[in-house]
């Protein structure tokens, strides 16, 4: 059951394929998707600044879902709907080519050899993500890890429907000019300075 009136979304599993998230604003609206968005700090100062646009957030813990619907209320926001729960049934319950836009800022680093296959970018989590992102689709990934940013690119690239694009690609250390900092990379706790990914869905 989709809930209009909440800024929250449920996503039941017999979705699977089938949702189309322009259809919760009851438009045809761009739909932009942060995923782990920690206190939706980015999140809603996007939603803020794109009113036009649909945005859907997931992360799966209670605090920072409490703090993005607190930003949510102070700002009036209706274009956005929260997921409290591991994107990845969510992503999977999407429409094919459904996001036009897609974050991922600062995922869990999971910096030891050991923990590193518990990293969100994995082969498969692509395979998903590309099939639910427009052809066109600006996908954002940074890290402050070093392991990972080099390991995110090579799987990014690896899957071969992710073009690095081409201008940020000769400029992956400076923020991007429509980025907003986030809680957790003001607080620098990895070993290089910030990276930006962007990529294009081909
Ligand atoms: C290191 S924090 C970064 C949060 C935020 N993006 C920021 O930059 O402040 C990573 C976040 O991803 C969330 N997360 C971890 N695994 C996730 C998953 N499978 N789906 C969605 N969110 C996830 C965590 O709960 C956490 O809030």
């Amino acid at each position: 059951m989709i809930d209009t009136l909440l800024p929250t979304l449920q996503v039941p599993d017999a979705l699977e394929g089938t949702l189309d998230p322009a259809g919760l604003f009851g438009d045809a609206r761009d739909m932009w998707l942060e995923i782990g968005f920690g206190g939706g700090e980015h999140l809603v100062g996007q939603a803020g600044l794109h009113k036009e646009v649909g945005f859907i957030g997931c992360e799966p813990f209670i605090e920072g879902m409490a703090k993005a619907l607190t930003g949510i209320e102070a700002q009036g926001l209706t274009n956005v709907r929260l997921v409290m729960e591991d994107a990845r049934p969510v992503m999977a319950s999407l429409k094919d080519r459904s996001i036009a836009r897609a974050f991922i800022l600062f995922p869990d680093p999971w910096p030891k050899k050991r923990q590193q296959k518990r990293r969100l970018i994995q082969p498969e989590f692509l395979v998903v993500l590309h099939r639910i992102c427009k052809p066109g689709a600006k996908v954002r990934f940074a890290t402050d890890v070093k392991s990972y940013a080099d390991e995110a690119l090579q799987r990014f690239l690896a899957h071969g429907g992710f073009d690095w694009q081409a201008e940020r690609a000769d400029d992956w250390r400076t923020p991007p000019e429509d980025h907003l900092t986030t809680r957790y990379e003001s607080k620098k706790l990895g070993d290089c300075a910030p990276v930006w990914l962007d990529f294009i869905r081909s």
